[in-house]
């Protein structure tokens, strides 16, 4: 299966949803030459599925340069993409030495942002090993890292010149990133596609089990989704915003508990519901219940009644939607349509962050 990103000034690049067997045509498909690479990925994803990697490359003539990094989100962090940089001018690199980032969000963030700015750009090749990277953050060309004070706040946009996603990879994820990936594949359905949302309400359990049929269709509307909407809006000058539906609260979630504390997914999920709550207060007919249900499927481990409310809040106001001070929130009108709200009051906020309690709290002793 194939979907084509297309861009204004005639640029374009294919989302492939394949074997890994087929990355070395693809590579050459889109016009990179064999020669050095440079390959960032992690311990966990390295022990398991790098080896079959490598030797796809090295059969087709490329010398790839491996670097392996910690797992987890606080190494989307500085003195990571240090040592990227590092590594890479040490090897010695020039403007055609594509990056290749074999891993999850944090890596292909790391690594593309490192690729947006060696040499001023490097042609970027993700390979996404976790649901969340396939159908969402190899995609579109979000690459940064984390700060102190909040979420992907230094980065840059650098598209890939191919993503190339293979399902099978899925399977060694633990439980609770696969959950954390299904996050933003309910997000995609909420914000843009009603059969998305009904296949996951109808097959929750075939879902669940990763059924090996299923994946590469599911896989496939989600990625559609995030596509549509990057293709009209690459820089988020308006529309894209949508992306970030359950972000705000969520950025906020992961940032105050500490990066890693929550999952991405997790946080996202929290945020989601909060963002529910916001919508069903302006759009009395938005099926709240079902939403809230198909969301309280997500488990998120952990005490988030144990986060200070105004912590939270101070963490929102970094949030990169916020215009001159005031936050701006994704909302939806219907389950399919979101737009962008900036009149969400003090008390809705601490109001919509009661209703998240309690929907994790009737989750967590369900
Ligand atoms: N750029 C974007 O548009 C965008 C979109 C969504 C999320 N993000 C970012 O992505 C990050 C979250 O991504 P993530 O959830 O993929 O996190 P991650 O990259 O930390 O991966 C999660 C965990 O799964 C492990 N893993 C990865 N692939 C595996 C596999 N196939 N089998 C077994 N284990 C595997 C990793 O080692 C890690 O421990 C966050 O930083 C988030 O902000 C960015
Ligand atoms: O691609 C986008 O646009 C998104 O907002 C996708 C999000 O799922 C993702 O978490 C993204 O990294 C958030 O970006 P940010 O601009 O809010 O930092
Ligand atoms: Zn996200």
């Amino acid at each position: 299966m194939v979907h084509y990103v297309e861009l204004p000034g005639d640029r374009r690049y294919p989302v492939v949803i394949e074997s890994l067997a087929a990355l070395p045509a693809w590579l050459e498909r889109v016009g990179l030459r064999h020669g050095r690479l440079l390959l960032v990925t992690d311990e966990n994803i390295a022990r398991l599925h790098l080896e079959p990697l490598r030797a796809a490359l090295e059969a087709a003539g490329w010398t790839p340069r491996v670097l392996v990094l910690p797992p987890g989100e606080p190494t989307k962090a500085l003195p990571y993409l240090e040592r990227i940089y590092d590594e890479a001018l040490r090897w010695g690199i020039d403007r055609r030495t594509p990056v290749l980032a074999f891993g999850g969000g944090v890596i292909g963030d790391l690594a593309g942002f490192a690729a947006a700015t060696l040499l001023r750009g490097l042609p970027l090749v993700q390979v996404p090993t976790t649901l969340i990277a396939q159908v969402d953050s190899a995609i579109g060309g979000k690459t940064g890292i984390n700060h102190a004070r909040g979420k992907n706040l230094i980065g840059a946009f650098h598209q890939p010149v191919l993503v190339f996603a293979d399902p099978s990879l899925l399977q060694t994820l633990p439980v609770r990133e696969w959950t954390s990936g299904l996050a933003e594949v309910v997000k995609h359905a909420l914000i843009g596609d009603p059969a998305l949302f009904a296949l996951l309400e109808e097959r929750w359990a075939d879902v669940m089990q990763r059924d090996a049929a299923l994946l590469p269709e599911l896989i496939s509307q989600a990625v559609a989704v995030k596509i549509r909407v990057v293709m009209q809006d690459e820089r988020e000058a308006g529309l894209r915003a949508i992306l970030n539906f359950g972000h705000t609260f969520g950025h906020a979630i992961e940032r105050v508990a500490g990066y890693g504390h929550f999952t991405h997914g997790e946080a996202v999920a929290l945020g989601m519901l909060a963002a529910l709550w916001l919508s069903h207060r302006r759009h009395p007919d938005l099926p709240v219940d079902r939403i809230r249900t198909l969301l309280q499927r997500l488990p998120v481990p952990g005490s988030p009644d144990t986060l200070d409310f105004e912590a939270l809040r101070e963490a929102m106001q970094v949030d990169k939607k916020a215009l001159a001070g005031r936050l701006r929130f994704v909302l939806l009108r219907r389950v399919g349509e979101a737009y962008v709200a900036d009149d969400v009051t003090e008390a809705e906020l601490r109001d919509a962050w009661q209703f998240v309690l309690e929907s994790h709290r009737a989750t967590v002793t369900s």
